[in-house]
């Protein structure tokens, strides 16, 4: 989508005659005109295509208004809605507002009122487009760090954004691979069409084709409406593949397919529908190597690695801790109506001596711990975790078993996941199960007698 394309408006009613009438008094306007005749039509038209604005009357036949202006308003929530209504109530029109409407029409319509109130919310569109043309954000994209490493990433995604190929990003967990895509997305000329974030993980196998391709009313039991898939939901946008390392082999064949194609088969429906979806994949795994094993396709791998960016750990550039916590620290100080308490220069080479296992995201964490439980306007060693305390881990003195460190760097994972089993699995490298036995273990060890 452009900056100047025209919005889209959908017209909801079952009086044919009520939505000509719209028709009519809107076609000057900077507006492409949908209608639909009832309410299961009119979600067709909002999953399948982008709508901006939707004029829906409150006594359509197969679904409550109000309850369609709910759906909406919990769904689409960019959409704005004007209500029609013949005879409204006033509890009507007050629920009505109070779900979220910009106004509710008496029928029949006024034209001068109806086209008013368009205007008055094409101004309100126009505004938050225009946000998401200008928010793009210039040099650092919200990447906070002064580090080579990170400069490079921002080389990258400058280089990533202004052309539409593919893009791999990799770098273990919590370094900022999301962030990069969303900086790719939002810095390139598809920023006003949707950034969706897809889990890899979290597809079932058994609603692989539905979740990516979307289904129509009918297409297998329970499948009560039509529902768009991510690719339909990210045309002209760009989809993000995260934890791609983790996606089935048949879900590794359905993503191959659409990217040689370009098109995508609804379920249920005969029809093959073209799309121009950008694919961003990350990943914390070695692709390579799994390509090596047979567990990961080579040829969606070498579609993917079009453009290949790579996020260091924290732990390679500690040039980036100062500014990054500081950062946090005025987000966060910010968003509690407090001043933002300063380190002392102990606690800060404490801050750089620590590995950071769970990258800016346990820091993230950490600042927003801290923050909580400041009780003085300066940050001292005392008032880190225990893992930062010590500062550079003594080497030959006190050297423990293998066991006890496992158990302390597992502790140190979980405390930067803030108690995350998933994500610390994935940081350490083992499976849940793994880690709930170890876990169990670890409990055991230190129980008391
Ligand atoms: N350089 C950075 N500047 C500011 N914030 C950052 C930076 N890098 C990461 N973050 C923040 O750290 C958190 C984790 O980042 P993100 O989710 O992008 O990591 P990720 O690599 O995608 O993690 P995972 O692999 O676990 O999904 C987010 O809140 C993100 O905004």
């Amino acid at each position: 989508m452009k900056a100047h394309d025209p919005f889209k408006l959908l017209a909801v009613d079952s009086d044919a005659r009520a939505l000509d009438d719209i028709r009519d008094c809107l076609a000057e306007g900077k507006l492409d005109v949908t209608t639909a005749p009832s309410g299961a039509e009119a979600l067709r038209v909002l999953e399948f295509s982008k709508v901006d604005l939707v004029v829906l009357d409150l006594q359509i036949p197969d679904v409550d208004g109000l309850s369609l202006l709910q759906y909406i308003r919990e769904h689409f929530k960019d959409i704005e809605v004007i209500m029609t209504a013949e005879f409204p109530t006033v509890p009507d029109a007050v629920l009505a507002i109070k779900r979220g409407a910009e106004n509710l029409l008496v029928k029949p319509l006024q034209p001068d009122e109806l086209r008013s109130t368009v205007n008055r919310l094409i101004g309100k569109l126009s505004h938050r487009r225009a946000l998401v043309f200008e928010c793009t954000p210039p040099e650092t994209y919200g990447l906070i760090g002064i580090s080579d490493g990170i400069c490079n990433v921002i080389e990258r995604i400058e280089r990533a954004a202004a052309i539409n190929a593919n893009v791999l990003i990799h770098g273990e967990s919590g370094t900022g691979k999301e962030l990069v895509a969303r900086a790719i997305h939002y810095g390139g000329d598809r920023a006003a069409a949707r950034f969706v974030p897809v889990n890899c993980t979290a597809i079932p196998d058994t609603l692989i084709e539905s979740e990516l391709f979307g289904h129509v009313k009918g297409a297998f039991t329970g499948a009560k409406d039509s529902r768009a898939g991510f690719f339909q939901i990210a045309d002209g946008g760009t989809i993000f593949l995260d934890e791609i390392g983790d996606a089935s082999l048949n879900l590794q064949g359905k993503l191959l397919r659409v990217l040689q194609n370009k098109e995508i088969h609804i379920v249920g429906s005969s029809h093959v529908r073209k799309v121009d979806t950008r694919i961003i994949a990350a990943t914390h795994k070695d692709l390579l190597a799994m390509v090596d094993k047979n567990l990961f396709r080579e040829d969606l791998y070498y579609r993917l690695d079009v453009v290949d960016i790579y996020v260091p750990p924290l732990r390679e550039r500690p040039a980036d801790i100062l500014p990054l916590v500081n950062h946090f620290l005025n987000q966060y100080a910010k968003e509690m109506g407090i001043e933002p308490p300063i380190f002392t220069d102990r606690a800060i080479e404490n801050l750089k001596n620590h590995s950071w296992p769970g990258n800016v995201r346990e820091l993230e964490n950490l600042a927003q711990r801290l923050l909580v439980n400041a009780d003085s306007d300066t940050l001292d060693v005392a008032d880190l975790p225990k893992t930062m305390r010590q500062g550079v881990r003594p080497r030959a003195e006190g050297l423990q078993t293998l066991s006890a460190l496992e158990a302390e760097h597992i502790l140190r994972v979980l405390e930067s996941t803030g108690g995350n089993k998933t994500r610390a699995a994935a940081i350490l490298g083992i499976d849940r199960k793994t880690l709930r036995e170890k876990l169990k273990r670890i409990v055991e060890i230190h129980q008391p007698g």
